[in-house]
């Protein structure tokens, strides 16, 4: 299932390692939910391990298989059991690539961690619909829980209005309204704050996040 991103704004969560997580999160109101393939990431669950659950939730949501430089055979196991809705890249991968991804029939959202305004360009270089922007931070590809400034997003907007931008980098209950208001994205994204440990979701914390952005 693909989120309405017509409506804005859809809530993603993201690190789920648990089904029962996800059933859960699905009934507070999350319109998608991210899977961490990365294997260096504290949210890392093992695409054999999903591939246990994931089809027991997919048509209750949309699911997003989260990457960094995934390589073929991943890809592949992905799209041939349709594991997922969405494969979202958070590495290096090029627009050339991510062009291959979409010819092929993948739906994709490329992840970039912005710097400066000039690193917004990097928008315009790549051929899917949506981009997420995410905090900078060359240690990490992503899930830092650091927050990502805001009037990039709006600038990004401004700049590339043919766009669907999700926004993410250190969103929590307390600043997701604010952020929305600020800077109208399609959506929000959040792994941190969102927490009580790595790969554990809060729910309350969930409730919360859901709650706030629907307001915004
Ligand atoms: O969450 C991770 O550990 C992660 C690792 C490597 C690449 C991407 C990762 N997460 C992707 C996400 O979509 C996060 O939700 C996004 O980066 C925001 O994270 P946070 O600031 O922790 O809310």
């Amino acid at each position: 299932m693909f989120p309405d991103l017509s409506t804005p704004p859809a809530v993603k969560i993201c690190g789920i390692t648990q089904e029962q997580q996800a059933r859960d999160i699905i009934t507070l109101g999350a319109d998608a939910l991210g899977i961490n393939f990365w294997p260096k990431s504290k949210r890392y669950l093992p695409v054999e391990k999903a591939a246990l659950w994931l089809p027991n939730v997919r048509a209750e949501t949309c699911l997003v298989a989260v990457m960094v430089n995934p390589d073929a055979a991943l890809l592949d196991q992905l799209m041939q059991e349709a594991l997922v809705d969405i494969l979202q890249l958070h590495g290096d991968e090029s627009p050339a690539e991510v062009g291959r991804l979409l010819d092929a029939g993948a739906h994709v959202i490329k992840a970039l961690q912005i710097r400066d305004r000039a690193s917004l360009a990097q928008i315009g270089e790549y051929p899917c619909e949506t981009v997420l922007l995410d905090a900078y931070n060359p240690g990490l590809y992503g899930g830092s829980g650091e927050t990502f400034p805001w009037e990039l997003a709006v600038i990004a907007q401004e700049e590339f209005p043919e766009k669907k931008i999700i926004l993410s980098g250190g969103l929590t209950p307390a600043n997701v309204r604010q952020a929305i208001q600020q800077t109208h994205p399609a959506g929000v994204d959040v792994a941190s704050g969102v927490e009580s440990g790595p790969g554990i979701k809060d729910l309350a914390l969930v409730a919360e996040f859901i709650q706030e952005a629907k307001l915004g």
